[in-house]
């Protein structure tokens, strides 16, 4: 649970009203996450009872934000069901609460579905691919912030915390992510805003239907595939062992290509972007976990999960 700034009731309700949401009828800390602050905000207005979920933002600044709160606009405007920030009399989506940026998005309906079905995955992939399409006219640009410089950067500081077996591993994907993003079949491949972090606690289904992503604050201009290769490592693998599910990674990749199919080069760069999606994560969890932040209600991830999950995209390279 990650709570890093308290919010009172009373600057809930200014905003809520400066918002022009109605009157605040219930504030709560949210449980899971483990970047920003986030409440569950309700309020009235009109006899009528409307969910939101408020945001303040921990580590991302106020320079950022702009890219990621008008891409879900742009998404929600297209037709992808995300979160529509809430805009202020001026028609702007950043606020500020307790000296920190913050947003207001609507409540998605539904709930995670951590113990997906084929069907599911299906679901995903179908609305991942449309959503890739239409990201294709937004205007903006902002690189994926957890791409390859702050892999670069970032394992470095990690290091010094592992065995010297893991240690290994770390530097030599590394170092065999840096020779693939140099090559001509990297610079080939579709590109365009992507969520990059579309675990399945970031979906949201009434049963096998999906109502919605959210949660875009590691997105950014980055390949499609890499955005493809994050799903599958979380939503179609075997979870205690970190194995690649085959049923649940084609019914994401089927319903995916059915709207936008893969290119050569994406075919070609399948296996190694799987790695570089697992590498992704296995150097954020390493990174929070040995270099903690302070927070009333955090849960670490297990980095190691991660360090499993990269083993198995090495030693079983797949592709569709
Ligand atoms: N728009 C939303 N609709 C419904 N629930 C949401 C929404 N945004 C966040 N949540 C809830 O808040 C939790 C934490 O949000 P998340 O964005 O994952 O946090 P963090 O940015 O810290 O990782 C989610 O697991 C979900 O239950
Ligand atoms: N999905 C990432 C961590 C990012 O946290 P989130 O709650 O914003 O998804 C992971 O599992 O390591």
């Amino acid at each position: 649970m990650a709570v890093f700034t308290e919010v009172s009731f009373e600057e809930a309700q200014k905003l809520m009203r400066r918002l022009r949401l109605g009157e605040l009828q219930d504030l709560r800390g949210i449980e899971g996450g483990i970047e920003n602050t986030n409440y569950f905000a309700s309020a009235e207005q009109d006899g009528v009872l409307n969910h939101y979920v408020l945001t303040l933002f921990e580590r991302l600044s106020a320079q950022q934000l702009p890219f990621y709160l008008y891409l879900m606009k742009h998404l929600a405007q297209a037709g992808i069901p995300v979160p529509d920030p809430q805009g202020d009399p001026n028609g702007d989506v950043l606020h500020t609460v307790c000296g920190k940026p913050a947003a207001v998005v609507n409540r998605l309906a539904g709930k995670s579905q951590l113990a997906p079905e084929p069907v599911h995955c299906a679901a995903l992939g179908d609305m991942l691919a449309r959503m890739h399409l239409a990201g294709r006219d937004y205007d903006r640009e902002q690189p994926n912030l957890r791409g390859l410089p702050w892999w670069n950067e970032t394992v470095p500081v990690v290091l010094p915390h592992l065995a010297a077996e893991q240690a290994d591993l770390l530097r030599a994907e590394l170092a065999f992510q840096n020779h693939t993003a140099s090559g001509s079949d990297y610079a080939a491949l579709p590109r365009g805003p992507v969520h990059a972090d579309l675990f399945r606690d970031n979906a949201m289904f009434e049963g096998e239907r999906l109502t919605g992503f959210f949660d875009f604050y590691f997105a950014g201009v980055d390949t499609w595939l890499f955005d493809v290769a994050v799903c599958l490592n979380d939503w179609c693998i075997d979870w205690p062992t970190g194995r690649h599910d085959d049923a649940k990674a084609r019914a994401l990749v089927q319903a995916y290509e059915a709207v936008r199919p893969f290119t050569a080069a994406e075919r070609a760069l399948f296996p190694a972007l799987l790695r570089a999606g697992a590498l992704r994560f296995w150097i954020s969890r390493l990174w929070d976990f040995h270099l903690p932040r302070e927070a009333s209600m955090l849960k670490p991830h297990d980095p190691t999960h991660f360090e499993r999950v990269l083993r198995d995209r090495v030693q079983r390279p797949w592709r569709p």
